[in-house]
């Protein structure tokens, strides 16, 4: 995907609240990639998880789908007859945007792009549920039920896939992950300015959890396993499976 540089925290700025709207869509794909360690792996993966899970007539869902990275990483390795993939986000500007994408290519799984909120979607007959970096950005309040939808929705044998940015438990392993995060992004380019003021914007907005307690709220759900595939500082990916 082509994509503008991010510059959006540059310059000195009053910082308000992160948001996905028409100024972030349009640098996305570059800061994703400068902002979240092993980004392209764990795309690359979800698409081959998604190839070995997905089974015939099944749905497979991307939720908070951006521009639809995950979509077409699912369409390129899903083999089995029939699907279909349904990417969610209620960012306008995003869910145009991967509209556009997913129109110019060409899948033998079709992809529907959808703009509503993830809350307001039907999940069922689901073989593979894809949530790459979107619960974080959901009311922590909200995410039990939206764990269960998901569970409920889905097929036995079917997984779900929850990548997230975590909170280390202690403060001290917490700071270093932070740290060598913040490392990551300095070798990718972002000045401190932009490291610090960026930070500040998603304070409020994103917030993570550790991963005893996801794997906590996935098994009250009902998942059989919950795997840790990935992980590289605070960034890591997650199978739950259902048998
Ligand atoms: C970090 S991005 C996800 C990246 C994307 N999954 C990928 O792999 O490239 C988070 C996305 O979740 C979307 N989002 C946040 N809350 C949402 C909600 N309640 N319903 C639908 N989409 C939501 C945002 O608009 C944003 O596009
Ligand atoms: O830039 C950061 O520090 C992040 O936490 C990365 C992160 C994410 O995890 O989703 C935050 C917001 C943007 O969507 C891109 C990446």
């Amino acid at each position: 995907m082509q994509s503008s540089k991010d510059a959006i925290y540059s310059q000195p700025q009053q910082v308000s609240d992160f948001r996905f709207d028409d100024t972030v869509a349009e640098v996305f794909p570059d800061m994703i990639q400068r902002s979240v360690p092993g980004y392209n792996t764990i795309v690359d993966a979800i698409g081959q998880l998604a190839g070995r899970y997905a089974t015939n007539n099944s749905n497979i869902y991307d939720l908070g789908c951006s521009l639809g990275a995950v979509s077409l990483a699912a369409a390129k390795y899903v083999v089995a007859d029939n699907c279909s993939i349904i990417a969610i986000d209620n960012s306008e500007a995003m869910a145009q945007r991967c509209a556009r994408h997913v129109k110019a290519y060409k899948a033998n799984t079709p992809i529907k792009v959808i703009c509503d909120d993830l809350q307001n979607i039907d999940i069922e007959n689901a073989s593979i549920v894809v949530m790459n970096f979107t619960l974080q950005f959901i009311e922590p309040a909200l995410r039990d039920q939206i764990i269960q939808t998901i569970y409920d929705g889905l097929a036995p044998g079917g997984i779900f896939i929850l990548s997230e940015k975590l909170r280390h438990v202690s403060e001290q392993g917490n700071e270093l992950l932070i740290d060598l995060h913040h490392e990551f992004k300095r070798r990718n380019g972002y000045s401190e300015l932009e490291i610090s003021q960026k930070r500040e914007s998603i304070e409020n907005i994103l917030r993570a959890e550790t991963f005893e307690a996801h794997q906590t709220r996935l098994r009250n759900a009902g998942f059989d396993d919950v795997v840790l595939w990935f992980q590289c500082f605070n960034f890591a990916s997650i199978v739950a499976i259902k048998n």
